[in-house]
């Protein structure tokens, strides 16, 4: 299988403080890869390494087989790194039409007609076409949630990187955004998503890794990965018999 994503070695410290220490990471085409662990573990950062927003001190990032270790996130995002955040960020002032527009120009490079085309197809596939006009200020969070997905998807990413997109709905509001989740990846956009809530996660992916201070302690059947002890130990500290899945909301 083709590697669509390989981080090696990644390594970000804040003053004296390491949050990633070595990383390794390898996606490969049309694969849906969760990566859990701990509050602080660096699971963002290495998002952010990803996306070219935070620089890895050492090794390099690719996309497919090209080095892009040394563009910037908008450089990385026409190429094919899409991301939605944790909390959603519209420009709130404009439309739902003219957030998606803006990635569909200045992320796909799409012409004016082309990128309303992509624009229209993303909003209906988010269910968000018949609210096209409103201001994205006025919108509730699982529709802000769902436009941060269209503004990622409007870019054609071949890579989405999604960020805690779960958190804060309730379980239906969830149940729905897995829905779109599972359509993009039978598209065949290849996923790397951090999230807590973990029964959402395991809807979706094939393979989890699971971060430590840093470093990746587990890497395998999402299954397998939540059940290994080095996993239960990081997540909750020498408690035999309890595990992280149980533990996590
Ligand atoms: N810009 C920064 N300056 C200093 N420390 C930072 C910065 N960004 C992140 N950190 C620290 O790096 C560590 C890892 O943060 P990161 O957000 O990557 O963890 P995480 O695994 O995503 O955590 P969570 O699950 O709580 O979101 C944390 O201790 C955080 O406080």
């Amino acid at each position: 299988m083709t590697d669509i994503l390989r981080v090696q070695t990644a390594v970000v410290s804040y003053g004296s403080v390491r949050i990633l220490d070595g990383v390794d990471l390898r996606v490969t085409d049309g694969e849906a890869l969760g990566v859990v662990g701990p509050n602080g573990a660096g699971k963002t950062t290495l998002l952010n390494v990803i996306a070219g927003a935070v620089a890895t001190a050492q090794g390099r990032v690719f996309l497919a087989h090209e080095d892009v270790t040394r563009l910037d996130p908008a450089a990385r995002c026409r190429r094919g790194i899409g991301r939605a955040f944790q909390i959603p960020r519209p420009f709130g002032v404009l439309t739902v039409l003219e957030n998606v527009l803006v990635p569909a120009m200045h992320g796909a490079q799409l012409p004016t007609a082309r990128a309303y085309e992509r624009a229209v197809t993303v909003l209906e596939r988010c269910g968000l076409l018949p609210l096209a006009n409103r201001r994205a200020d006025t919108l509730g969070l699982l529709h802000r949630k769902r436009l941060e997905l269209a503004r990622a998807l409007a870019a054609g990413p071949r890579v989405l990187l999604l960020d805690e997109i779960a958190a804060g709905l309730t379980d239906a509001e969830s149940e729905d955004l897995v829905d779109l989740i599972l359509e993009v990846r039978a598209g065949g956009t290849s996923i790397v998503w951090i999230e807590h809530v973990m029964h959402v996660l395991l809807r979706v992916v094939d393979r989890l890794v699971c971060l430590d201070g840093g470093r990746v302690i587990a890497d395998g059947e999402p299954r397998a990965v939540l059940d290994d002890d080095v996993v239960v130990g990081a997540y909750l500290g020498p408690q035999p018999g309890v595990h992280a899945k149980e533990r996590t909301p």
